[in-house]
């Protein structure tokens, strides 16, 4: 009954967890993000979401799933500063979305990989720093890095247009990497995706969070293998206004193969989010 991921400890077999009050295990562990009371009206009268609490810890991949419309992605931006919160605080380790964005805490990969068209991968991955002002060595060192961990280190000098679908996606994740966040937010990164490639994105998405395991990611997803793939906890949403229904934990240790996909224990928690979502 807590609103911080107890996942290393839980078994998947009593994976399904209510969302309730469990202040003292908050307060024993500082989480990297938290959201108190968090709801967002717009200008029209539209009630995005609704009283959103959650505490996430550093090193955790949460997945959010929920049906369309429910306010994932109005959630999503406001955790990346985007757009502030009608009622209620964001907090990330101490600082607000707004100042942890403008420090590049905070990186968010979208659906669209949102490339310019006109520059090269390289140009398009070292973005964010030259907006920073970061010196152009410095830029290059780190672009060859997460260039490496996204294996596309021979396309430097590509264009956009002559890059696959998933190698766009590559770019865009690349970019995210740059800054070295502290906080990930991907709001369904492979939903334009065919199943093979995005099977290959999730191996390489956890292979490169084997690298740096305490860099925390968030997941908006429409697809709950996905979901239970990556995380150490899913998040389910009502529908709108959108608020946590419920947190289903998934007690499986990293590194994660392509073959969990396959374990049993992958299908009983599928079915279980499934059936939340049902409801
Ligand atoms: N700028 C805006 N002004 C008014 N209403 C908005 C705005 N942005 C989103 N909404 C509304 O807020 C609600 C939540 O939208 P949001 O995009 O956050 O949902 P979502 O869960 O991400 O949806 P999907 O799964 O379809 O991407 C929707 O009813 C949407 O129409």
């Amino acid at each position: 009954m807590s609103l911080i991921a107890t996942g290393k400890e839980t078994h998947p077999g009593a994976a399904l967890s209510d969302i309730g009050g469990n202040r003292q295990a908050e307060k024993e562990v500082a989480p990297l993000l938290s959201l108190r009371n968090v709801s967002k009206a717009y200008g029209n009268g539209t009630v995005a979401v609704r009283n959103v609490n959650l505490a996430i810890r550093e090193g955790e991949i949460v997945s959010f799933v929920g049906p369309s419309g429910c306010g994932k992605s109005t959630l999503f931006r406001m955790i990346a500063g985007l757009g502030s919160p009608s009622e209620g605080t964001i907090d990330i380790l101490g600082r607000t979305p707004e100042q942890s964005r403008r420090e590049g805490g905070v990186s968010y990969v979208f659906q669209d990989a949102t490339l310019m068209p006109w520059s090269s991968v390289l140009d398009n991955v070292t973005l964010p720093l030259k907006l920073s002002g970061t010196a152009k060595r410095d830029r290059l060192e780190r672009a060859d890095r997460v260039l490496e961990l996204v294996g596309l280190k021979d396309y430097r000098k590509a264009l956009p247009r002559q890059l696959s679908g998933g190698m766009k996606m590559r770019v865009s994740i690349a970019r995210a990497l740059i800054s070295n966040p502290k906080l990930l937010l991907m709001d369904e990164p492979f939903g334009a995706l065919d199943e093979m490639t995005r099977q290959s994105l999730q191996d390489e998405l956890l292979a490169i969070r084997e690298k740096d395991p305490r860099m925390t990611i968030l997941f908006v997803t429409h697809n709950v293998f996905e979901a239970v793939f990556l995380s150490t906890r899913i998040a389910v949403m009502s529908v709108r206004p959108g608020r946590i229904a419920k947190e289903i934990e998934v007690d499986v240790p990293y590194p994660r193969g392509h073959d969990f996909r396959t374990t049993p224990e992958f299908g009983e928690l599928v079915r279980s989010v499934g059936a939340v979502l049902a409801h």
